[in-house]
């Protein structure tokens, strides 16, 4: 018999690499893409929601809703860190993409997440590619939303290596530290894919042109606002090639068995210099006092990735649109 798709929501800042994770789902039949939901990170909401509908009128999938998310973080700080460097002003490698026809439905991004959780009881997965303010806002807001939602999968964290807006933290735990602490210890089932995972799934110059050459259509779009991102990463990590964050932890939810993990409790430092670190404590001893880790539950950490598959995928289902 036939699985059901598992239905995705993906809550997103458009974003280079979030644009192929946004057309990766729409090509992979395991799941049924419900709906999109926007936050700042990778551009400001406002830019995130118009790309977020840009993207959809591109694939022709103007049926799926958008949804706004929080201008804000969970505290209400509005000095948001906005990565545009990494991705070009525009968030889309610097196009200048006429505006979208389509409008974000009324309801905010939390709104809409527990409203389909609500819906459909346990068969809802969210893939949070960008800050966690939305989740953390839901989370709050509906008592049921945890135990409703089948899983929150993070692209977030760097598990035992340095950071990749400082040493210590990653940029979407970065962009709301307190909004991730809120969703990581929020007894959700939680998977955590962070950059140790993603900087291992590497996309070079030649699967770049591999992309070129296909007639995909996909393929063909990627390619024009790939460039931007191409060269951050030459310039920031003296690579050649780019390392497909938001494409693995879309495809961790898609085949969750090309990664493996671990689990423990994840918490949060929200201050100082290590603002946005997270700590893994991986239950192997049992401390005597109690700690702000004792009662908390336990999520789960991607800990190794197939990263040729995930290229392959990547690859195939890219250029075969
Ligand atoms: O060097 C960087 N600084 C800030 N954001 C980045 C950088 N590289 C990638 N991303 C963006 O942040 C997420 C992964 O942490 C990805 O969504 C990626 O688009």
């Amino acid at each position: 018999m036939l699985e059901e798709p598992k239905k995705i929501i993906i809550d997103t800042d458009p974003g280079i690499d979030d644009a192929m994770a946004i057309f990766l789902a729409l090509q992979s039949p395991e799941v049924e893409v419900i709906g999109l939901t926007t936050i700042y990170g990778n551009v400001y909401t406002t830019l995130a929601t118009r790309n977020a509908l840009h993207l959809l009128e591109i694939a022709g999938r103007t049926d799926i809703p958008v949804a706004e998310g929080s201008h804000v973080t969970i505290t209400k700080g509005t000095k948001l860190r906005i990565a545009d460097f990494v991705h070009g002003t525009d968030g889309l490698g610097n196009q200048n993409f006429p505006p979208p026809k389509g409008k974000p439905i009324e309801l905010s991004a939390a709104d809409f997440l527990i409203q389909q959780a609500s819906c459909y009881p346990g068969k809802v997965t969210v893939v949070a590619l960008g800050p966690l303010t939305n989740i953390a806002l839901a989370i709050q807001s509906d008592p049921h939303f945890v135990k409703n939602i089948q899983q929150i999968v993070v692209l977030g964290r760097a598990f035992a290596v340095n950071g990749n807006v400082n040493p210590a933290a990653e940029a979407n735990i970065f962009g709301d530290p307190d909004a991730a602490d809120v969703v990581f210890t929020s007894g959700a089932d939680v998977l955590a894919v962070g950059i140790n995972v993603t900087h291992q799934v590497f996309f070079t110059d030649a699967d770049r042109d591999k992309l070129a050459e296909s007639n995909g259509k996909y393929a063909q779009y990627l390619c024009k606002i790939l460039d931007v991102y191409y060269s951050y990463h030459h310039d920031a990590y003296s690579t050649k090639g780019v390392y497909l964050h938001d494409p693995t932890a879309l495809l961790a939810a898609v085949t969750p068995s090309l990664i493996t993990y671990t689990e423990g409790v994840v918490r949060l430092q929200t201050t100082g210099i290590t603002r946005g670190l997270t700590l893994f404590y991986n239950k192997q001893k049992r401390f005597g006092e109690v700690t702000e880790w004792s009662d908390k539950p336990s999520v789960k950490v991607a800990v190794t990735v197939d990263a040729p598959a995930v290229v392959n995928l990547v690859m195939e289902r890219l250029t075969n649109s």
